[in-house]
């Protein structure tokens, strides 16, 4: 699976391009604020119809524009699918695949399956257990045809939940809500869990090339105490939850714990070894896919000379292109990608004030 055509219009600094894209490793470079990143989060707002920078999606909107659009065409070995995209100011957006309006954001996603890695991408370590989530769910969504609607279903009963617990609702009222919580918390759990499981086995061998001297653990946490059945612990929590007002264990607070020997991965590692630790985790995930579903993922990587000496930058980019994914990497500098491949990159794009020219 890959991108071939990219159309981007009033996007960011970006007025308007057209790019021929290749199935393989493809440059961007670029000054700073040039709008390397844009084109990156172009591609992120067609595959989710959302930034992965900034929450208000209509910052993204060029500042002189009322509508931003975004077409691509994507090809597998069996077809070929064209998926446009037309955000307003006033928050109206237009999704179309192969001609036809898509309601469902999520029908996007399933088409593009892309990993995003930023110098941000720290986030996925630091802060805190939901960005953690995120990314056991990228996996799990794509995993999984049944997660989605099961995860939708566990959120909406446990606002629901939340909602007569601040009502003071007695207990036998909630009962009812809790069983339906149960069923779906159950079958999100178990996709999690055995993803969580798959997932390991191939991060072994990346983090044997990347991190070598690296004893990490990576476990599951289903985000209520591991010995007790979900009903029990929501019936045993009832009292502190009503109190609280709000639902204290379940799927919304599983984590993916990172330990480096006996301290979290992030008191262990340093920042370049950090990043490599990040990509180690995308690339599994990527590979994964492949494994699962025969499906290729997309690699965004902004900015990936950072933080990487020359020797890391080295295998980053190997595995990455093994991957046999398509991939959009950002550098200030091309040399620093480069001098790190041992062909030279299938495409190259230079970024000049929003403006995109493919060098040949
Ligand atoms: N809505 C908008 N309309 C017009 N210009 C914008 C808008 N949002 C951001 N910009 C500008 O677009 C430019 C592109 O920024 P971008 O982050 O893509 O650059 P970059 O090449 O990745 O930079 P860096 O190397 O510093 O990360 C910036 O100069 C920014 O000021």
């Amino acid at each position: 699976m890959s991108l071939t055509r990219l159309n981007i219009d009033s996007f960011r600094n970006i007025l308007s391009a057209k790019l021929t894209l290749s199935e393989g490793l493809n440059l961007i470079y670029g000054e700073n604020g040039s709008g390397k990143t844009s084109v990156l989060e172009a591609i992120f707002f067609l595959g989710m119809g959302r930034s992965f920078r900034s929450h208000l999606s209509q910052r993204v909107i060029n500042n002189e524009q009322d509508n931003l659009t975004l077409f691509a065409q994507l090809n597998t070995q069996e077809r070929t699918t064209k998926v446009g995209l037309r955000r307003a100011r006033n928050g109206d957006i237009d999704v179309k695949i192969n001609g036809d309006n898509v309601k469902r954001l999520s029908t996007l996603a399933e088409t593009l399956p892309i990993q995003v890695i930023t110098p941000e991408s720290f986030s996925l370590l630091f802060e805190g257990p939901k960005s953690r989530r995120q990314f056991i769910d990228w996996g799990a969504f794509h995993s999984d045809p049944h997660f989605h609607q099961a995860w939708a279903k566990t959120r909406r009963i446990l606002k629901q939940r939340n909602q007569l617990l601040r009502n003071q609702s007695s207990y036998s009222n909630i009962l009812f809500w809790d069983k339906e919580l149960v069923r779906y918390a159950e079958v999100v759990t178990e996709i999690r869990n055995q993803y969580v499981d798959s997932l390991n086995g191939l991060l072994k061998g990346i983090i044997t090339e990347f991190l070598p001297q690296v004893d990490l653990k990576v476990s599951f946490t289903r985000g209520w105490d591991s010995k007790t059945e979900y009903l029990q612990h929501l019936q045993n929590q009832y009292p502190r939850d009503l109190a609280s007002g709000f639902t204290s264990g379940g799927p919304h607070k599983a984590d993916l714990r990172l330990r480096v020997g006996n301290l979290p991965a992030q008191d262990a590692l340093s920042r370049g070894q950090l990043k490599l630790l990040v990509c180690a985790l995308r690339i599994a995930q990527g590979k994964l896919l492949k494994q699962q579903l025969n499906k290729n993922s997309i690699y965004l990587v902004d900015d990936l000379p950072s933080e990487l000496d020359a020797k890391h930058r080295q295998l980053l980019l190997k595995q990455l292109t093994e991957t046999g994914a398509q991939i959009f990497v950002t550098a200030i500098d091309p040399a620093a990608i480069v001098d790190s491949l041992s062909l030279p990159p299938e495409r190259m794009f230079h970024v000049q004030q929003g403006k995109i020219t493919v060098i040949e």
